[in-house]
């Protein structure tokens, strides 16, 4: 059991949310970060306290941007000789190559790559509860002393994660499809409505703002892992760039043989990926019936519908907001459980709720 203090360096979203959550639980944390207001505001929000040399830390995460990660790592584990350190940036095989080409000795230190984030960065971001339930991958390799892979276990714990034992390899591979190549296809996405009309953005549903989230992320960041993990992503994006070529070849010529078919089959194909992805705990999204249900745009409504869904004694598993900005209503889909669709469609029924479909 740890009980000693642990040292965050970087105090932006990540360095924030887990001294966050580490503060929250009872844990000493200290913060630093090389710019002096960063620092402040994280350990303003509560993320720890001010680092000053004060104390030997046990842990030592390093949460600075990834072309930083290495530097800063190797300077940690020359600076805190029985501390074990990890790190969280977004792609893990360079981190390793570059502390190898430092001379660094790597047993104290175990790769680490919480799957959690949001498109802004910075302290004002950080969340105590940004780690709860998401994956949290450590990368060991053969140098990886056990000690160092159960402190950053232990971590991942405390703040609510799914722990998975993976190496940087892997860990590189499976990040550049499920993470990396979404965020350029959401950035080139995004990036064809610069030139629109203000009036065919105003058209926008649910579709565009949830293939576009992630463009909103930070450019900086987004260089250093696109250029960090090129390897990986090129050959999806290869793939990506024939499967799209052949879609427009058959959308240009709707009436050869096989055309429709090959549309057809992109758009089933997507159905089947879709379906892989894991909801809530690990399960798939298919396993919930939706509810759609119609609220008023006014202060207190969702309040008084989650209120309502929890006397109808129904467990809400998932939940999504669909709201347009000229629109007087909003659409709250919640996701249940299939045998409490009709305790909460006919109870929200019966209380005057109006229900979408
Ligand atoms: N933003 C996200 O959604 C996720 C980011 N990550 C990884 O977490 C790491 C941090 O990302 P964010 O927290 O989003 O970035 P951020 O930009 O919010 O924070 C980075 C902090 O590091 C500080 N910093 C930079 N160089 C430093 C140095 N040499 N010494 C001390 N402090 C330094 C900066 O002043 C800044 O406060 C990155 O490596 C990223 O790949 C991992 C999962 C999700
Ligand atoms: O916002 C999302 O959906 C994310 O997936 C955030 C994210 C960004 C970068 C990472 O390395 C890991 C997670």
């Amino acid at each position: 059991m740890n009980t000693g203090a642990t040292l965050i360096i970087g105090a932006g979203l990540l360095g924030t949310s887990i001294g966050l959550a580490l503060s929250k639980k009872g844990h000493p944390v200290f913060i630093d970060d090389n710019s002096a207001s960063a620092k402040a505001l994280a350990v303003d929000y509560g993320a720890g306290q001010s680092f000053t040399g004060q104390i030997e830390p046990e842990l030592v995460v390093v949460c600075v941007p990834p072309d930083q990660t290495a530097a800063v790592v190797a300077s940690a584990l020359s600076r805190f000789q029985s501390a074990v350190v990890t790190d969280v940036a977004s792609v893990k095989s360079k981190v390793l190559a570059e502390l190898s080409q430092l001379g660094v000795s790597k047993a104290r230190f175990v790769g680490s790559h919480p799957m959690a984030g949001r498109e802004r960065g910075g302290a004002i971001s950080g969340r105590s509860d940004l780690f709860i339930s998401r994956p949290w991958v450590l990368t060991p390799t053969d140098e990886t002393d056990p000690r160092a892979v159960s402190k950053v276990t232990w971590l991942a714990q405390q703040l609510g994660a799914a722990l998975v034992i993976s190496n940087p390899e892997n860990h590189d591979r499976a990040v550049a499809l499920v993470s990396h190549v979404p965020q350029v296809v959401s950035s080139l996405l995004a990036a064809r409505l610069i030139e629109s009309a203000d009036e065919d953005v105003a058209l926008a549903g649910g579709g565009l703002r949830d293939t576009t989230r992630i463009a909103a992320s930070d450019p900086e960041l987004w260089l250093q892992i696109l250029s960090q993990n090129s390897r990986e992503i090129v050959p999806i994006l290869k793939e990506f760039d024939r499967e799209l070529d052949s879609l427009i070849m058959a959308l240009e010529h709707l009436s050869s043989p096989g055309s429709l078919a090959n549309i057809s089959n992109v758009l089933r194909a997507g159905n089947l990926g879709v379906e892989k992805i894991p909801g809530k705990h690990g399960t798939k999204h298919t396993q919930y019936d939706r509810v759609v249900v119609i609220i008023e745009d006014k202060p207190g409504e969702l309040g008084r519908l989650f209120v309502e869904v929890g006397s109808l004694g129904v467990n809400i598993e998932e939940l999504q907001l669909e709201h347009s900005p000229s629109a007087q209503v909003g659409l709250v889909e919640l996701y249940v459980m299939p045998q409490s669709v009709s305790t909460l469609a006919e109870g929200l029924l019966a209380r005057g709720w109006r229900i979408a479909e």
